[in-house]
Protein backbone atom coordinates (compact mmCIF):
# COMPACT_ATOMS: atom_id res chain seq x y z
CA UNK A 1 0.00 0.00 0.00
CA UNK A 2 2.86 2.37 -0.26
CA UNK A 3 4.48 3.94 2.77
CA UNK A 4 4.37 7.80 3.58
CA UNK A 5 7.18 10.03 3.82
CA UNK A 6 7.28 12.72 6.45
CA UNK A 7 9.99 15.45 5.74
CA UNK A 8 10.43 18.11 8.43
CA UNK A 9 12.61 20.84 7.98
CA UNK A 10 14.94 19.72 6.10
CA UNK A 11 18.44 21.77 5.20
CA UNK A 12 20.94 20.79 3.24
CA UNK A 13 24.29 23.06 2.22
CA UNK A 14 27.77 21.88 0.81
CA UNK A 15 30.51 23.45 2.50
CA UNK A 16 28.95 27.10 2.79
CA UNK A 17 26.70 26.64 -0.31
CA UNK A 18 23.07 26.40 1.15
CA UNK A 19 21.04 24.39 -1.21
CA UNK A 20 17.77 24.27 0.48
CA UNK A 21 16.35 25.44 3.98
CA UNK A 22 13.59 24.31 6.27
CA UNK A 23 11.90 21.92 3.38
CA UNK A 24 8.66 20.12 5.15
CA UNK A 25 5.84 18.51 3.25
CA UNK A 26 4.34 14.95 3.67
CA UNK A 27 4.72 12.73 0.78
CA UNK A 28 1.20 10.87 1.41
CA UNK A 29 1.54 6.49 0.60
CA UNK A 30 0.61 5.28 -2.52
CA UNK A 31 0.02 8.94 -4.31
CA UNK A 32 2.30 9.75 -7.04
CA UNK A 33 3.99 13.37 -6.55
CA UNK A 34 6.49 15.24 -8.91
CA UNK A 35 8.95 17.81 -7.57
CA UNK A 36 9.40 20.47 -9.99
CA UNK A 37 12.53 23.24 -9.70
CA UNK A 38 14.64 25.71 -11.96
CA UNK A 39 18.25 23.52 -12.79
CA UNK A 40 20.09 23.18 -9.97
CA UNK A 41 17.67 24.16 -7.06
CA UNK A 42 18.65 20.60 -5.51
CA UNK A 43 15.75 18.65 -6.78
CA UNK A 44 18.46 15.16 -6.79
CA UNK A 45 19.70 16.75 -3.86
CA UNK A 46 16.42 15.81 -2.44
CA UNK A 47 15.98 12.92 -3.90
CA UNK A 48 19.31 11.80 -2.80
CA UNK A 49 18.78 13.31 0.81
CA UNK A 50 15.27 10.78 0.99
CA UNK A 51 17.06 7.43 0.23
CA UNK A 52 19.92 8.09 2.51
CA UNK A 53 22.87 8.60 -0.11
CA UNK A 54 23.58 12.56 1.50
CA UNK A 55 22.94 13.13 4.94
CA UNK A 56 21.09 16.20 5.31
CA UNK A 57 22.23 19.36 7.90
CA UNK A 58 19.27 19.45 9.68
CA UNK A 59 15.89 17.94 10.09
CA UNK A 60 14.37 14.20 9.98
CA UNK A 61 13.19 12.28 7.46
CA UNK A 62 10.56 9.97 9.45
CA UNK A 63 9.78 6.99 7.26
CA UNK A 64 7.92 3.71 9.14
CA UNK A 65 8.92 5.40 12.44
CA UNK A 66 12.57 5.69 11.46
CA UNK A 67 14.16 8.98 10.74
CA UNK A 68 16.72 8.02 8.25
CA UNK A 69 18.51 11.69 8.80
CA UNK A 70 19.99 9.75 11.96
CA UNK A 71 19.97 6.26 12.02
CA UNK A 72 22.83 3.96 12.49
CA UNK A 73 23.69 2.62 8.90
CA UNK A 74 22.51 -0.89 9.41
CA UNK A 75 18.94 0.22 10.29
CA UNK A 76 19.38 2.60 7.12
CA UNK A 77 20.61 -0.28 4.99
CA UNK A 78 17.01 -2.23 5.99
CA UNK A 79 14.96 0.90 4.96
CA UNK A 80 16.51 1.16 1.86
CA UNK A 81 14.73 -2.25 0.39
CA UNK A 82 11.82 0.10 0.98
CA UNK A 83 12.61 1.87 -2.10
CA UNK A 84 13.23 1.30 -5.93
CA UNK A 85 14.94 4.16 -7.51
CA UNK A 86 14.99 4.87 -11.45
CA UNK A 87 18.43 6.86 -11.89
CA UNK A 88 18.17 8.87 -15.61
CA UNK A 89 20.12 6.87 -17.52
CA UNK A 90 18.80 3.68 -16.26
CA UNK A 91 22.68 2.62 -14.80
CA UNK A 92 22.57 -0.65 -16.28
CA UNK A 93 25.47 -2.74 -16.11
CA UNK A 94 27.02 -2.10 -19.17
CA UNK A 95 28.54 -5.60 -20.01
CA UNK A 96 25.24 -7.72 -18.60
CA UNK A 97 22.08 -8.49 -20.60
CA UNK A 98 19.06 -6.87 -19.45
CA UNK A 99 17.85 -10.33 -17.52
CA UNK A 100 21.00 -9.97 -15.40
CA UNK A 101 20.83 -6.40 -14.59
CA UNK A 102 17.78 -6.51 -14.06
CA UNK A 103 17.83 -9.94 -11.89
CA UNK A 104 21.05 -7.76 -9.89
CA UNK A 105 19.29 -6.82 -6.69
CA UNK A 106 17.35 -10.61 -6.20
CA UNK A 107 20.79 -12.06 -6.09
CA UNK A 108 22.37 -9.15 -4.34
CA UNK A 109 19.54 -8.64 -1.49
CA UNK A 110 17.87 -11.91 -1.53
CA UNK A 111 18.70 -15.79 -0.97
CA UNK A 112 15.98 -16.51 -3.59
CA UNK A 113 16.62 -19.67 -6.03
CA UNK A 114 17.47 -19.04 -10.11
CA UNK A 115 14.12 -20.35 -10.82
CA UNK A 116 12.12 -18.06 -8.22
CA UNK A 117 14.05 -15.05 -9.44
CA UNK A 118 13.83 -15.91 -13.40
CA UNK A 119 9.82 -15.91 -12.34
CA UNK A 120 10.09 -12.52 -11.06
CA UNK A 121 12.28 -11.13 -13.59
CA UNK A 122 9.96 -12.61 -16.13
CA UNK A 123 7.03 -10.58 -14.41
CA UNK A 124 8.44 -7.40 -14.49
CA UNK A 125 9.83 -7.45 -17.35
CA UNK A 126 6.25 -8.23 -18.73
CA UNK A 127 5.25 -5.20 -16.61
CA UNK A 128 6.62 -3.01 -18.34
CA UNK A 129 6.54 -4.40 -22.32
CA UNK A 130 10.04 -6.03 -22.11
CA UNK A 131 9.44 -9.57 -22.77
CA UNK A 132 11.71 -10.85 -25.13
CA UNK A 133 14.43 -8.31 -24.88
CA UNK A 134 16.24 -10.79 -21.93
CA UNK A 135 19.46 -11.34 -23.67
CA UNK A 136 19.95 -8.07 -25.19
CA UNK A 137 23.31 -5.70 -23.69
CA UNK A 138 21.58 -1.82 -22.74
CA UNK A 139 24.41 -0.69 -25.48
CA UNK A 140 22.17 -2.27 -28.16
CA UNK A 141 18.79 -0.49 -27.15
CA UNK A 142 17.02 2.86 -27.07
CA UNK A 143 16.88 5.05 -24.24
CA UNK A 144 13.20 4.52 -24.09
CA UNK A 145 14.19 0.95 -23.52
CA UNK A 146 17.07 1.12 -21.30
CA UNK A 147 14.47 3.43 -18.57
CA UNK A 148 11.57 0.63 -18.94
CA UNK A 149 14.71 -1.83 -18.51
CA UNK A 150 15.66 0.57 -15.40
CA UNK A 151 12.20 0.45 -14.13
CA UNK A 152 11.86 -3.32 -14.27
CA UNK A 153 15.16 -3.76 -11.99
CA UNK A 154 13.77 -0.78 -9.69
CA UNK A 155 10.45 -3.33 -8.96
CA UNK A 156 12.27 -6.46 -8.65
CA UNK A 157 12.00 -6.16 -4.75
CA UNK A 158 8.07 -5.10 -4.62
CA UNK A 159 9.17 -1.60 -2.84
CA UNK A 160 7.05 0.87 -1.24
CA UNK A 161 8.37 3.48 -2.52
CA UNK A 162 9.52 4.45 -6.15
CA UNK A 163 11.91 7.41 -7.00
CA UNK A 164 12.22 8.13 -10.29
CA UNK A 165 15.34 10.93 -11.27
CA UNK A 166 14.19 12.89 -14.59
CA UNK A 167 12.63 9.46 -16.14
CA UNK A 168 11.43 11.41 -19.39
CA UNK A 169 15.43 13.15 -20.20
CA UNK A 170 16.58 12.21 -22.97
CA UNK A 171 13.42 10.81 -24.68
CA UNK A 172 11.03 11.92 -27.44
CA UNK A 173 7.90 13.26 -26.39
CA UNK A 174 6.01 10.02 -27.74
CA UNK A 175 8.03 7.86 -25.76
CA UNK A 176 7.54 10.70 -22.66
CA UNK A 177 3.95 9.60 -22.70
CA UNK A 178 4.22 6.11 -22.99
CA UNK A 179 6.28 6.29 -20.18
CA UNK A 180 3.97 8.57 -18.80
CA UNK A 181 1.08 5.81 -18.98
CA UNK A 182 3.41 3.35 -17.92
CA UNK A 183 4.02 5.23 -14.69
CA UNK A 184 0.05 5.67 -13.55
CA UNK A 185 -0.74 1.56 -14.55
CA UNK A 186 2.58 0.56 -12.44
CA UNK A 187 1.08 2.88 -9.23
CA UNK A 188 -2.29 1.63 -10.12
CA UNK A 189 -1.31 -2.38 -10.02
CA UNK A 190 1.64 -1.70 -7.33
CA UNK A 191 -0.30 1.18 -4.53
CA UNK A 192 3.50 2.69 -3.92
CA UNK A 193 4.54 5.96 -3.29
CA UNK A 194 6.12 7.38 -6.21
CA UNK A 195 8.32 10.66 -6.23
CA UNK A 196 9.16 11.41 -9.97
CA UNK A 197 11.55 14.28 -10.25
CA UNK A 198 10.79 16.19 -13.51
CA UNK A 199 11.84 19.19 -15.80
CA UNK A 200 8.86 18.40 -18.03
CA UNK A 201 6.09 20.50 -17.53
CA UNK A 202 2.89 18.35 -19.61
CA UNK A 203 4.59 15.40 -17.18
CA UNK A 204 3.93 17.50 -14.24
CA UNK A 205 0.10 18.89 -15.21
CA UNK A 206 -0.87 15.46 -16.44
CA UNK A 207 0.91 12.46 -13.98
CA UNK A 208 0.62 12.93 -10.31
CA UNK A 209 -1.36 13.46 -7.43
CA UNK A 210 0.45 15.94 -5.84
CA UNK A 211 3.19 18.50 -7.22
CA UNK A 212 5.73 20.26 -5.38
CA UNK A 213 8.34 23.51 -6.17
CA UNK A 214 11.77 24.16 -5.39
CA UNK A 215 12.65 27.40 -5.49
CA UNK A 216 15.33 29.84 -4.66
CA UNK A 217 16.61 27.75 -1.69
CA UNK A 218 13.02 26.55 -0.21
CA UNK A 219 10.23 24.25 -1.12
CA UNK A 220 7.55 26.79 -2.60
CA UNK A 221 4.78 25.19 -2.25
CA UNK A 222 3.45 21.60 -2.10
CA UNK A 223 0.14 20.09 -2.69
CA UNK A 224 -2.53 18.72 -4.48
CA UNK A 225 -2.03 19.08 -8.42
CA UNK A 226 -5.50 21.14 -8.91
CA UNK A 227 -4.40 23.39 -6.01
CA UNK A 228 -0.92 23.97 -7.84
CA UNK A 229 -2.53 24.30 -11.58
CA UNK A 230 -5.22 26.87 -10.50
CA UNK A 231 -2.42 28.78 -7.92
CA UNK A 232 -1.93 32.06 -8.97
CA UNK A 233 1.41 32.49 -6.60
CA UNK A 234 3.82 34.40 -8.85
CA UNK A 235 6.11 31.82 -8.73
CA UNK A 236 4.10 28.61 -9.44
CA UNK A 237 1.92 30.46 -11.65
CA UNK A 238 4.86 31.12 -13.94
CA UNK A 239 6.79 27.72 -13.52
CA UNK A 240 3.87 25.46 -14.20
CA UNK A 241 2.64 27.26 -16.69
CA UNK A 242 5.59 27.70 -18.70
CA UNK A 243 5.77 31.67 -18.79
CA UNK A 244 8.73 34.32 -19.49
CA UNK A 245 6.33 37.13 -17.19
CA UNK A 246 6.91 36.56 -13.65
CA UNK A 247 9.96 36.14 -11.29
CA UNK A 248 11.81 33.28 -12.68
CA UNK A 249 14.52 34.80 -14.76
CA UNK A 250 17.18 33.05 -17.07
CA UNK A 251 19.66 32.55 -14.12
CA UNK A 252 17.26 31.55 -11.27
CA UNK A 253 15.85 35.07 -9.78
CA UNK A 254 15.19 38.05 -12.18
CA UNK A 255 17.21 41.42 -11.04
CA UNK A 256 14.81 44.76 -9.46
CA UNK A 257 15.23 46.46 -13.31
CA UNK A 258 14.04 43.06 -15.39
CA UNK A 259 11.24 42.92 -12.91
CA UNK A 260 10.18 46.49 -12.97
CA UNK A 261 9.76 46.08 -16.55
CA UNK A 262 7.24 43.63 -16.65
CA UNK A 263 4.84 45.57 -14.26
CA UNK A 264 1.83 46.63 -16.09
CA UNK A 265 2.65 43.46 -18.39
CA UNK A 266 -1.06 41.59 -18.90
CA UNK A 267 -0.32 38.24 -17.91
CA UNK A 268 -1.89 35.55 -19.81
CA UNK A 269 -4.60 34.06 -18.78
CA UNK A 270 -3.97 30.37 -17.01
CA UNK A 271 -4.70 27.72 -19.18
CA UNK A 272 -7.10 24.67 -18.71
CA UNK A 273 -6.24 22.28 -16.15
CA UNK A 274 -5.83 18.68 -18.19
CA UNK A 275 -7.39 15.66 -16.69
CA UNK A 276 -5.31 13.44 -14.99
CA UNK A 277 -3.77 10.38 -17.30
CA UNK A 278 -6.01 7.61 -15.56
CA UNK A 279 -4.88 3.83 -15.95
CA UNK A 280 -5.21 1.30 -19.67
CA UNK A 281 -7.57 -0.65 -18.30
CA UNK A 282 -10.20 2.09 -16.69
CA UNK A 283 -9.97 1.27 -13.21
CA UNK A 284 -9.27 4.07 -10.55
CA UNK A 285 -6.19 3.93 -8.97
CA UNK A 286 -6.65 4.02 -5.32
CA UNK A 287 -5.64 7.92 -4.40
CA UNK A 288 -7.49 9.10 -7.98
CA UNK A 289 -9.51 12.08 -7.45
CA UNK A 290 -12.52 12.92 -9.26
CA UNK A 291 -11.57 15.92 -12.08
CA UNK A 292 -12.31 18.88 -10.20
CA UNK A 293 -12.65 17.36 -6.89
CA UNK A 294 -9.91 19.76 -5.02
CA UNK A 295 -11.35 23.27 -6.82
CA UNK A 296 -15.23 22.14 -5.76
CA UNK A 297 -14.14 21.39 -2.49
CA UNK A 298 -12.15 24.96 -1.83
CA UNK A 299 -14.03 26.82 -3.75
CA UNK A 300 -11.70 27.53 -6.55
CA UNK A 301 -13.25 27.96 -10.12
CA UNK A 302 -10.86 26.11 -12.52
CA UNK A 303 -9.84 27.95 -15.69
CA UNK A 304 -12.35 27.78 -18.85
CA UNK A 305 -12.14 24.19 -20.48
CA UNK A 306 -10.82 22.57 -17.53
CA UNK A 307 -11.10 18.70 -17.12
CA UNK A 308 -12.16 18.69 -20.26
CA UNK A 309 -9.22 16.54 -22.13
CA UNK A 310 -5.56 15.23 -20.82
CA UNK A 311 -3.74 17.15 -23.29
CA UNK A 312 -1.72 19.59 -21.15
CA UNK A 313 -3.35 22.45 -22.69
CA UNK A 314 -0.94 25.00 -22.71
CA UNK A 315 -0.75 28.17 -24.61
CA UNK A 316 1.49 28.19 -26.93
CA UNK A 317 4.12 30.83 -27.13
CA UNK A 318 2.89 32.06 -23.86
N1 LIG B 1 28.08 16.09 -3.89
C1 LIG B 1 27.99 17.41 -4.09
N2 LIG B 1 28.94 18.24 -3.60
C2 LIG B 1 28.85 19.58 -3.77
N3 LIG B 1 27.83 20.20 -4.42
C3 LIG B 1 26.86 19.43 -4.91
C4 LIG B 1 26.88 18.00 -4.79
N4 LIG B 1 25.77 17.49 -5.37
C5 LIG B 1 25.09 18.56 -5.86
N5 LIG B 1 25.75 19.71 -5.58
C6 LIG B 1 25.26 21.06 -5.92
O1 LIG B 1 23.92 21.18 -5.48
C7 LIG B 1 23.18 22.01 -6.36
C8 LIG B 1 21.87 21.34 -6.73
O2 LIG B 1 22.16 20.21 -7.58
P1 LIG B 1 21.02 19.24 -8.10
O3 LIG B 1 21.69 18.32 -9.08
O4 LIG B 1 20.29 18.61 -6.97
O5 LIG B 1 20.04 20.22 -8.85
P2 LIG B 1 18.76 19.87 -9.71
O6 LIG B 1 17.67 20.74 -9.24
O7 LIG B 1 18.52 18.39 -9.68
O8 LIG B 1 19.28 20.34 -11.13
P3 LIG B 1 18.89 19.86 -12.62
O9 LIG B 1 17.44 20.18 -12.77
O10 LIG B 1 19.75 20.73 -13.48
O11 LIG B 1 19.21 18.38 -12.71
C9 LIG B 1 24.10 22.32 -7.54
O12 LIG B 1 24.63 23.61 -7.34
C10 LIG B 1 25.18 21.30 -7.43
O13 LIG B 1 26.40 21.79 -7.92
Amino acid sequence: MGTEIQVNNLTKQFGKQLIWGDVTLTIPAGEISVMLGPSGTGKSVLLKTIIGLLKPDRGSIIIQGTDIATCPEAELYEIRKLFGVLFQDGAMFGSMNLYDNVAFPLREHTKKSESEIKSIVMEKMDLVGLLGAEDKLPGEISGGMRKRAGLARALVLDPEIVLFDEPDSGLDPVRTAFLNQLIIDLNAQIDATFLIVTHDINTARTVPDNIGLLYHKHLAMFGPREMLLASEEPVVRQFLNAQRVGPIGMSEEKDADELEAEKGQDLPPLPPIPKQIEPTNGIPRRSQREPGSWCKENGITPPPGSFESSNAGLAPGS
